[in-house]
């Protein structure tokens, strides 16, 4: 388990943690999303020692990663898959970190073939793809076979059957019962693969959530309700009434939130109103990122280029009722 603590550091005036606090509990992957610059790596490289917090704590299995005598025993980590010798076969780079940690040679060609590389071991890593990159980095952070396991941008650079192969691989070391946590600035990486999502932002967790929460809270209550022209004013006003934020969508159609779909049918019913179709919206993970880390301003500020809330949001040129 990795339990990281009030972290706080500065570069000069640069704040880059400010109060960073979550844990990473066993058999789950923790998705760790944020823009860029939310204090991801910075977190990351506290957590193994290579930068020191200004306050804060961060333990990993209860103890400062740096006072673990074979750390690769108890932490598997992937911060720089670029972080090779390029004239090293993948084999030799394994066999040579496997050496200085005092872990037999034969846990090489275990993660090697766990990490689908067998075929090209003998192959200087120099020549690997981004993606092959990633995978050597996993075999390394396997290697002894540790209880946790951190990986920093492990979808960088990866082919969509890539992307399968890294989810299906986390999803197995979590299953295994390890503790994994891996960064992303894309939510939607996460998508089937995270169970509980800590989202950062300016240095501080924003919200430390399970994933099926998060999408029911960001989904619930976001209906579309198709009805004629000649009802839609009556629709909106009995639903508008009834507490829910409704916008006129087309002449037809309201996008309605504050209210669940058998909540609005069975209002609708009982005044009489006729409607001809009526679907509950599903929020995906990227719609629930944005849902949640709409009124934090000052965080969305630092979104390289927010893409619209799929909310129905009220705005001036719609015509709302509430
Ligand atoms: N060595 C450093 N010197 C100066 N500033 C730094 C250093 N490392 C990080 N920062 C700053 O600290 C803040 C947090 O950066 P960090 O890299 O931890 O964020 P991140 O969430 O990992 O972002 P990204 O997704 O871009 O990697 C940023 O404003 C960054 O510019």
């Amino acid at each position: 388990m990795i339990v990281v603590n009030g972290l706080r550091k500065r570069f000069g005036s640069q704040t880059a943690l400010d109060g960073m606090t979550f844990s990473v509990e066993p058999g789950q992957v923790t998705g760790f999303v944020g823009p860029n610059g939310a204090g991801k790596s910075t977190t990351m490289r506290v957590i193994l020692g290579l930068d020191a917090p200004d306050a804060g704590t961060a333990l990993v299995g209860g103890r400062p990663y740096r006072s673990l005598s074979r750390p690769l025993c108890h932490l598997g980590s992937l911060l720089d898959a670029g972080a090779l010798q390029p004239g090293r076969t993948a084999r030799n780079h394994l066999l040579w970190l496997a050496h200085s940690q005092g872990l037999p040679g034969r846990r090489v060609d275990e993660v090697l073939e766990r990490a689908g590389l067998q075929g090209v071991a003998r192959r200087a890593a120099g020549g690997f793809s981004l993606g092959m990159r990633q995978r050597l980095g996993i075999a390394a952070a396997l290697l002894g076979d540790p209880p946790a396991l951190m990986l920093d941008e492990p979808f960088n650079g990866m082919d969509p059957e890539g992307i399968i192969w890294m989810r299906r691989h986390l999803r197995g070391l979590a299953a295994e019962g390890r503790a994994v946590l891996v960064s992303s600035h894309l939510m939607s990486e996460l998508q089937d693969t995270a169970d509980h999502v800590v989202i950062a932002g300016r240095g501080r967790v924003i919200a430390d959530t399970n994933i099926a929460a998060l999408l029911e809270s960001a989904g619930a209550g976001r209906v579309t309700l198709r009805t004629d022209a000649a009802s839609i004013d009556a629709a909106a006003g009995v639903l508008t009434a009834a507490g829910a934020v409704v916008t006129r969508a087309d002449a037809r159609t309201l996008a309605i939130t504050g209210l669940a779909a058998e909540a609005v049918v069975s209002l609708l019913t009982s005044r009489g109103v006729p409607f001809a179709e009526i679907s509950s919206h599903r929020a995906t993970l990227e719609e629930a990122y944005l849902e949640l880390t709409r009124d934090a301003v000052e965080f969305r500020a630092m979104s390289p280029s927010p893409s619209p809330s799929p909310s129905p949001s009220p705005s001036p040129s719609s015509e709302v009722t509430r």
